[in-house]
């Protein structure tokens, strides 16, 4: 793979969206998580020769196309989202764009809490690139179940094309697996058109059980993509979780036929780690789960650090970090 073949090879085939289906107990309850051996076969993956050079620029310019650049602080305001959308547009500088060959860059989404959506989206015309809102009380999750719903309908009015709902921990951790079912189908309707992802939370599940079952009865709800976190939980995206929910996604898919994305947040920072998890995807999911309608990074400045290793690419120099500034 070259530099310019990586993010351009857009998807050719569109698919259909997760319909969901019925609330399979026998299924879910069947679902198990070896934790030994996942994390033996998680062990050795960054340890693993990377891929260097040309090939490494490729791969991180296919990263920065699976970005949804994120930013969910308390003081967030109007020109940090502009200068964040602005970096969307154009994840690196013109010149380091143009000797990679690979103008038009942009990265896959803009993620941004409600009351920044209409900013985003103002930003953001005419580039085609989607902003996603994180909806339902985000990140906890525990406002009242009809003001979360409500505000799904906000975010879709004022141009989210994409919703990132939290789960109930609580339906997990207790096991109740129809309320969890119930609520995910609710707010996929909610979302109308708009794609969901479900944020699992992983790091407030307790197990990588239950981590798989939560995932199983998501998708059974309808959820189009599943994502590890908020970023505000102790833990967030880690590799044992990312293969747990593979595995799901994949046990999902020979099942039923259905695709269904995947997203790690929070924590991911460092473009040798996207690399590493590109890679699990590949063997895990194979090449079809390396476009943007399936897998996503949830990241607020895993950019600046692929910018300046693109620019070590094409300069031999490294620049300082904070030339890569994101919002
Ligand atoms: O969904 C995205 C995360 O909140 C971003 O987390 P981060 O700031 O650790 O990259």
């Amino acid at each position: 793979m070259t530099p310019s073949s990586a993010a351009k090879g857009a998807t050719s085939d569109h698919l259909p969206r997760n319909p969901g289906m019925p609330l399979d107990m026998d299924w879910v309850m069947r679902a198990q998580a070896n934790t030994s051996a996942i994390e033996r076969r998680v062990a050795s993956l960054p340890g693993r020769r990377s891929v260097k050079k040309d090939h490494q620029a490729a791969w991180l310019c296919k990263a920065v196309s699976l970005i949804d650049l994120t930013t969910l602080s308390g003081d967030d305001s109007a020109g940090r989202v502009r200068r964040l959308c602005a970096k969307a547009r154009q994840p690196a500088e013109p010149a380091l764009l143009e000797a990679l060959g690979m103008t038009g860059l942009t990265t896959a989404a803009v993620c941004v809490y409600h009351d920044m959506v209409a900013t985003a989206v103002d930003a953001l015309q005419g580039t085609g690139i989607p902003v996603a809102a994180v909806s339902t009380g985000f990140p906890a999750g525990l406002s009242p179940f009809h003001l979360r719903i409500a505000e799904i309908g906000e975010s879709v009015a004022a141009g989210a094309a994409e919703i990132d709902i939290v789960i109930s921990r609580r339906h997990v951790l207790t096991g109740d697996w129809q309320a969890l079912y119930d609520e995910m189908a609710a707010m996929r309707a909610a979302c109308g058109d708009a794609h969901v992802k479900a944020i699992l939370a992983t790091g407030e599940l307790g197990t990588l059980r239950n981590v798989a079952r939560a995932s199983l009865v998501c998708m059974m709800a309808g959820a189009d993509f599943i994502k590890t976190s908020t970023g505000k939980e102790g833990v967030n995206a880690t590799l044992p979780v990312t293969l747990t929910m593979l595995r799901a996604i994949r046990d999902y898919h020979d099942r039923t036929g259905v695709h269904v994305g995947y997203k790690p947040a929070g924590g991911i920072a460092k473009a040798k780690d996207a690399l590493v998890y590109l890679s699990l995807i590949k063997d895990e999911l194979g090449n079809r789960w390396l476009q943007p309608d399936l897998f996503r990074f949830g990241a607020s400045s895993l950019l600046g650090d692929i910018e300046r290793q693109l620019e070590h690419h094409v300069t031999g120099n490294y620049s300082a970090g904070w030339r890569h500034a994101i919002g």
